[in-house]
């Protein structure tokens, strides 16, 4: 099982590279990294299973945050709305953005970061993802809100992009161009 031990931190190149594309049909041992990836979100959000392995939360998680430089990601969370997503990727490509952005007003948190990094993350409003899910199946997503920031911050994983780097220098908290807070 993925531990905490496994999780690359910052300063590792390998969170700054770009990750390669799958070769698909995805062989075994990818399909079985990224359900390894998507069992460590449940396991992150279960209280006993975290509290037993020490597992910080995870809403996602990106392959080259356990040193593999390849296009795959998970995600487990609820949105706002209720919806549910739970699922891994190979290969998600955002096709589509609003120019509105969006934030989260809280800020964002990474499993490679071991700090604390203050400030807004603009990201676009609303996105369209084309992947591979887990099951092999060509998918689209129309995502919005809490859904396309967390889906941005693991593509930006795969683009060797860390959320702090998003985040502006000079006034942190300044409201990003036309943008309003997802929460
Ligand atoms: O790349 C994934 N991680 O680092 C997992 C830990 N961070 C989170 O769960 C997290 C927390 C807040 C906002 C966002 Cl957007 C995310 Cl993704
Ligand atoms: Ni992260």
């Amino acid at each position: 099982m993925i531990t905490m031990n496994d999780i690359v931190r910052e300063g590792h190149p390998v969170l700054t590279k770009t990750a390669e594309e799958v070769q698909l049909p995805a062989n075994e041992t990818d399909r079985n990294t990224l359900m390894e990836m998507l069992q460590f979100l449940k396991n992150s959000q279960d209280e006993k299973v975290a509290e037993k392995y020490q597992l910080r939360p995870g809403v996602g998680i990106a392959a080259p945050q356990i040193g593999i430089p390849k296009r795959m990601m998970a995600v487990h969370f609820e949105d706002y709305e209720g919806k549910q997503y739970s699922d891994g990727y190979f290969n998600p490509k955002i096709i589509s953005h609003s120019v509105e952005q969006t934030y989260l007003s809280t800020g964002e948190g990474c499993l490679s970061v071991d700090r604390e990094v203050p400030g807004y993350v603009p990201r676009y409003a609303r996105i369209t993802v084309k992947a591979i899910n887990l099951n092999g199946e060509s998918i689209k997503l129309r995502l919005r809100g809490y859904a396309a920031i967390v889906f941005q911050h693991e593509i930006d994983h795969l683009n060797g992009v860390m959320f702090y780097d998003r985040i502006n220098d000079i006034n942190p908290f300044e409201a990003p161009e036309n943008a309003k807070p997802c929460d």
